[in-house]
């Protein structure tokens, strides 16, 4: 393909993307390597020059564009080497004409940045859409963290969470031999730091109420030495399918799943009411902390999924505080930054529960900022994706 025509493919990739974002169709990756199917003459030169220039306009847009052109109009307008390929040739994008429409730059728009807990400072936009690295946990059931450092030996540890590993952006580690065998997970530092957060311990009866592929689900399992009976529980069938053969790899046999049905949850878990140690609520949020993996996520939050997101939380954390045994805790969670989804949603959480109290203390020395009675984890603050968490005592 010539330069050109990688640019047209883009701006008509970005105009699936923003097109999906609006009416909550696929996310951009799907699209992009839906896209790349139906484009076998692509090279893989040609995928990665196209996947570039498609990620940089998602990254430098706030919200989702009136055009794939529009988008790629405010790239060129700042590098002159790209409007230069906007030259009309066949299968290249038509020439720039100076009063076509640019999208708007920015991190998101101030109705969304508005929400920001109060926490997130200024500065932190650049960490916010900086391509993240590639975090590793060692999965203790069959490997220690040294054991990374032997097969990645260009990686890092990272600071405060025990088993993890860290790699540059796009490692290709998962198709190392070691992870077939279960040595290892890809797993976001601010996701170990929660998992450890729930202060599980063998012998205990756990709940992970929002499991969906089971990503914290292992992590738990391997920090208890899979020695813990663990429920993992979604309403999502696709998701919570992904974890029984997850679990097999990495030696985890505690683990039994449950797929609930939306609005009958409670009743689904009649048999676990009061019994749980420890209950994991990883709710369902507007992934506002993981805009550096999913830049796109930002051009796809309106108040009505952001209401719909917060109604969901509230309803889950009280369905997992039914669960905890006296005593027991509650680790609340969500990949947000958003003040409504973590700390506003805790302090309300409190109102409706007496007698519950709030942990402190639980997450390694420099890792989060206290935000209400919870902890603020953000891309800027701490390397890591964006997490509000809160740890919760039941009464005795
Ligand atoms: C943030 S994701 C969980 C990620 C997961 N814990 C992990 O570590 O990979 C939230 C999950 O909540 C699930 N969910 C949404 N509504 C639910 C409900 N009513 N009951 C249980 N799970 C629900 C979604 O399907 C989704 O998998």
């Amino acid at each position: 393909m010539t330069p050109a025509a990688r640019i047209q493919t883009a701006i008509e990739i970005l105009d699936a993307i923003a097109a999906a974002a609006r009416e909550g169709g696929a996310p951009a990756d799907a699209i992009f390597a839906e896209a790349m199917r139906a484009r076998r003459y692509a090279g893989s030169k040609d995928r990665r020059a196209i996947r570039a220039h498609v990620y940089d306009a998602v990254r430098a847009v706030r919200s989702a564009p009136p055009s794939g052109r529009a988008a790629m109009l405010l790239l060129a307008d700042a590098d002159p080497g790209l409007a230069a390929l906007f030259d009309g040739s066949s299968y290249g994008p038509a020439p720039i004409s100076p009063d076509e429409p640019r999208a708007e730059p920015g991190l998101a728009p101030p109705a969304l940045t508005d929400l920001f807990d109060p926490l997130v400072g200024e500065g932190e936009g650049e960490a916010m859409l900086a391509r993240a690295p590639l975090d590793l946990r060692a999965n203790r059931i069959a490997a220690k963290r040294d054991d990374l450092a032997a097969l990645f030996p260009d990686g890092e540890a990272i600071a405060g969470a025990s088993d993890g590993w860290r790699l540059p952006p796009e490692t290709a580690a998962a198709q190392h031999p070691a992870y077939a065998e279960g040595a290892f997970e890809v797993q976001d530092a601010a996701s170990q730091y929660a998992a450890a957060a729930l202060d599980a311990a063998p012998g205990m009866a756990i709940v992970d109420l929002c499991a969906g592929g089971g990503g914290k689900t292992l992590a738990i399992a391997s920090l208890t030495g899979d020695a813990a009976a663990i429920l993992a529980c979604d309403t999502n069938r696709a998701r919570l399918q992904q974890l029984p053969p997850r679990a097999a790899r990495a030696g985890a046999t505690r683990i039994e799943t449950r797929l609930l049905n939306p609005g009958q949850e409670s009743a689904m878990l009649a048999d676990w009411q009061g019994r749980a140690d420890r209950v994991f609520v990883d709710a369902p949020c507007s992934g506002s902390g993981t805009w550096r993996r999913s830049p796109e996520l930002r051009w796809r939050l309106t108040p009505a999924r952001l209401g719909r997101h917060i109604a969901d939380q509230a309803r889950l954390a009280d369905i997992g505080a039914d669960l905890v045994a006296p005593g027991g805790k509650l680790l609340y969670a969500v990949c947000s930054i958003i003040a409504r989804e973590g700390r506003d949603q805790v302090d309300d959480f409190l109102k409706r529960h007496p007698g519950w109290s709030a942990d402190t203390g639980y997450l390694p020395e420099g890792v989060g900022r206290a935000a209400g009675h919870g902890f603020l984890l953000s891309p800027g603050h701490d390397g890591c994706d964006g997490f509000f968490l809160a740890r919760l005592t039941a009464p005795c």
